[in-house]
C-alpha cells in the first residue's frame, strides 16, 4: 500500500483531548461539536429499550459439526451476520492473561505523558501512530479521543519507530496479543464459511498472509456528551474486527440499525465481533459491514482495543462464485485489489459506509 502525500494535507491544530480536558475548559471547543444532523441519540438512557445485539457462545461451535448444539449456533450466527453485522462471543477461549495485559499495557500507554505518547505522532494521511487518523482538512470536526494504532501482520507493515519503548512490556503484550487475535479471526472465519455452507477454509485460503492491524482507542470523559462524539460513523474496511472493551467500559459502541443508533451493552468477558466491507463485498452483500460510532460519557472514561484482520494486500476480491446467481442474486460489487482498497479506505475521511461506494456496481 503506497503512502499518501501528506505534505499537501493541512489539518490545522488536533488538540489532545486528555490534555485538553486537565486544563478544565468552560465548554466543549468548536471543532470536537457535532453539527445538529449528527447529534441524535447521542445520550440516551434507555439502553434497555433496545434489542441486544446477539450473543454466540463459542463453546457450542467446539461440539462436533453434527452436534444439534453446533448446528443451532451456526444458525445463530448466520441470522447475526445477515441482520446485525454485529454480534458478541462469549466463552472463546481466549486466556485471562493475554485479554487482562493488553489492556492494562494499554492504560498505561494513554496514562504517559503526552511528551511520551508524542515520540510515536501518526502524522497526517497516515493512520499508524499516536493521533487521530482520517483528519484530512482544517475545518473537520474532531472526534473525542485519542488512539495509537499500529500494523501488527506481516511484520512488513510494522513501522518499528511507532513501537514503543515504555511501558516496557507493551511490544510483547502486543505481539502475545495478536497471535491469539489472528487465531481467534481464522477460527470466525471458518465458522462465517460454514455457515454460508461453503468449505471451511474458503477464507482462509482466499486471503493468504492475512494483514493485521490494532487500534487502542482512550475516550476521556466529556463534559457534554450530547454535542461530540467519541468516533465518527463508519463501518470497517477489513474482513472481520474484533473490539475488546475495558472492564466495567460504559456504553459507548453504537450501530445503526433500520435507522436507529442502538447501544452496545458490554458483557463480562465478552467479545465484540463486526463485519467488514471486505466480507460484506465477498458474500455479495448477504453479510453485512453495519456502519457504528463511539459515544462519549460525561463521567467515565472509556477504553477499547480493536483487532482489524483483513486479507493480502495482493488479494484479488470480488463477490464468490458461490453466493452470486446471474437471475435471482445478481453481482452486487466489482473486483479489485485489496491493497487499493484499503488505500482508498485510509485516504477517506470516516463518513459512514461511503468507502464501499468503490466497490460497488451501480445500476
Ligand atoms: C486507524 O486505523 C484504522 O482505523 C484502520 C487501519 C488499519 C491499518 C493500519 C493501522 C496499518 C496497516 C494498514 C491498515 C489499513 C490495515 C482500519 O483498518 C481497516 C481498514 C482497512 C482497509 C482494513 O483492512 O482494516
Ligand atoms: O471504540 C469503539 O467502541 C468503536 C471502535 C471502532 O469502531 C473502531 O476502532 O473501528
Ligand atoms: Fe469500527
Amino acid at each position: 500500500m503506497a503512502p499518501l502525500p501528506i505534505s499537501s494535507i493541512r489539518v490545522g491544530k488536533i488538540e489532545d483531548v486528555q490534555e485538553l480536558i486537565k486544563s478544565k475548559p468552560n465548554k466543549v471547543p468548536e471543532r470536537f461539536i457535532r453539527d445538529a444532523n449528527e447529534r441524535g441519540g447521542l445520550v440516551s438512557l434507555k439502553t434497555h429499550f433496545h434489542q441486544p445485539i446477539p450473543v454466540i457462545d463459542l463453546s457450542e461451535l467446539s461440539k462436533p459439526h453434527t452436534n444439534d448444539d453446533f448446528v443451532f449456533e451456526i444458525l445463530k450466527l448466520s441470522q447475526a451476520c445477515e441482520d446485525w453485522g454485529f454480534f458478541q462471543v462469549i466463552n472463546h477461549g481466549l486466556e485471562v492473561d493475554v485479554v487482562d495485559d493488553i489492556e492494562k499495557v494499554a492504560k498505561e500507554f494513554f496514562e504517559m505523558p503526552l511528551e511520551e505518547k508524542q515520540k510515536y505522532p501518526l502524522e497526517p494521511g497516515t493512520v499508524q501512530g499516536y493521533g487521530q487518523a482520517f483528519i484530512f482538512s482544517e475545518d473537520q470536526k474532531l472526534d473525542w479521543c485519542n488512539m495509537f494504532a499500529l500494523g501488527v501482520h506481516p511484520p512488513s507493515i510494522r513501522n518499528p519507530k511507532l513501537w514503543p519503548s515504555k511501558p516496557a512490556r507493551f511490544s510483547e503484550s502486543l505481539k502475545g496479543y495478536s497471535k491469539e487475535m489472528r487465531k481467534l479471526c481464522k477460527r470466525l472465519l471458518t465458522y462465517i464459511a460454514i455457515s454460508l455452507g461453503l468449505k471451511k477454509d474458503r477464507f482462509e485460503e482466499m486471503f493468504g498472509e492475512a494483514v493485521q492491524a490494532v487500534r487502542m482507542n482512550y475516550y476521556p470523559p466529556c463534559s457534554s456528551p450530547d454535542l461530540v462524539l467519541g468516533l465518527s460513523p463508519h463501518s470497517d474496511g477489513s474482513a472481520l474486527t474484533v473490539l475488546q472493551q475495558s472492564k466495567d467500559s460504559c456504553v459507548g459502541l453504537q450501530i445503526l440499525k433500520d435507522n436507529t443508533w442502538v447501544p452496545v451493552l458490554p458483557l463480562p468477558n465478552a467479545l465484540v465481533i463486526n463485519i467488514g466491507d471486505t466480507v460484506e463485498v465477498l458474500t455479495n452483500g448477504k453479510y453485512k459491514s453495519v456502519e457504528h460510532r463511539a459515544v462519549t460519557n460525561r463521567e467515565r472514561e472509556r477504553l477499547t482495543i480493536v483487532t482489524f484482520y483483513a486479507p493480502n494486500y495482493e488479494v484479488e476480491i470480488e463477490p464468490m462464485g458461490e453466493l452470486v446467481d446471474d437471475e435471482t442474486n445478481p453481482c452486487k460489487y466489482r473486483s479489485y485489489n485489496h491493497g487499493d482498497y484499503s488505500y482508498h479506505y485510509v485516504s477517506n475521511k470516516l463518513q459512514g459506509k461511503k468507502s464501499l461506494d468503490f466497490a460497488k456496481i451501480l445500476n
